[in-house]
């Protein structure tokens, strides 16, 4: 993959060196993420449908997890809940030493794009943007993409091998690029917690291999926590700890 191993220790995200370790969050010696009890269930004619039973587990910054489990399972509602899309029926999620949920909800919004990442099977590129203003829109979401912010997205793409791409169309890039892209777009504003849906799902195994390598060389280097959901096993076994969903039930692997 071209372009890689390029230093980046000098470039600030969010005033931190890419390179470097993120300063410790004042958790209040709680870890960077906290699931306690966390559960979430579905109304349906015949009653509740329990998707995720009490799940409890924590992780802190620079530690990975995958998540597997058989389709149906509740992985997907698992990542829903721990990217602030979801609320839980009962229990918390607690990130960076917030609970999520306990935020007014107009404030959301806010905490997510500042405190996660997501990278799903699908790139979710805006195709009329091109690559750079694609990466920068995270930051231009909260009106903070000045010469800067510019130039950390820069970096970040010359990082992931996409220097020579920068104005091109997310429709002239092979799907690897693509999902390249959408790694740089995750980790431009250094989130405490990325989130991957499936992110090789859609690459043949060698692409998938080398955009694995990638998003666990950046989420090091930015000393993020990556949680990925997948049904494969060369992924899972890419992280340093992985759990199993069964019937919404998590257990170790
Ligand atoms: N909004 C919803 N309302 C009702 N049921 C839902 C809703 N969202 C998900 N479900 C149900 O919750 C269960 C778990 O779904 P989920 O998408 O989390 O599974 P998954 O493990 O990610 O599956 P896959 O591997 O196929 O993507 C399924 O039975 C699904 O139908």
């Amino acid at each position: 993959m071209g372009g890689r191993g390029v230093a980046l220790s000098n470039v600030a995200l969010g005033g931190v060196p890419l390179g470097g370790r993120a300063p410790a969050a004042d958790n209040h010696g709680m870890p960077d993420l906290v699931v306690d009890h966390a559960a979430k269930s579905y109304p349906t004619p015949s009653g509740p449908l329990e998707v995720l039973r009490e799940a409890s587990f924590s992780l802190d910054r620079g530690q990975s997890m995958a998540i597997v489990g058989p389709s149906g399972s509740g992985k997907s509602t698992l990542l829903a809940l721990l990217g602030g899309l979801e609320p839980p029926t009962a229990g918390t999620i607690t990130i960076a030493g917030q609970d999520s949920y306990a935020l007014p909800e107009k404030e959301l919004p806010k905490f997510r794009g500042e405190q996660i990442g997501f990278v799903f099977q699908e790139h979710y590129l805006l195709p009329q943007c091109t690559v750079l203003e694609n990466v920068l829109t995270p930051l231009l979401a909260v009106g903070s993409a000045g010469p800067a912010e510019q130039e950390i997205a820069r970096e970040l793409l010359d990082r992931v091998g996409l220097s020579q791409r920068l104005t091109h169309l997310p429709s002239e890039l092979s799907g690897g690029e693509r999902q390249r892209v959408a790694i740089a777009r995750a980790l431009v504003r250094k989130p405490t917690l990325v989130l991957a849906d499936e992110p090789t799902g859609n690459l043949d195994q060698t692409t998938a291999g080398g955009v694995t390598d990638l998003l666990l060389e950046l989420q090091q280097e930015t000393n993020s926590i990556l949680v990925v959901v997948t049904h494969s096993p060369d992924l899972a076994a890419a992280m340093q700890s992985s759990k199993r969903l069964d019937d919404g039930r998590l257990v170790d692997q």
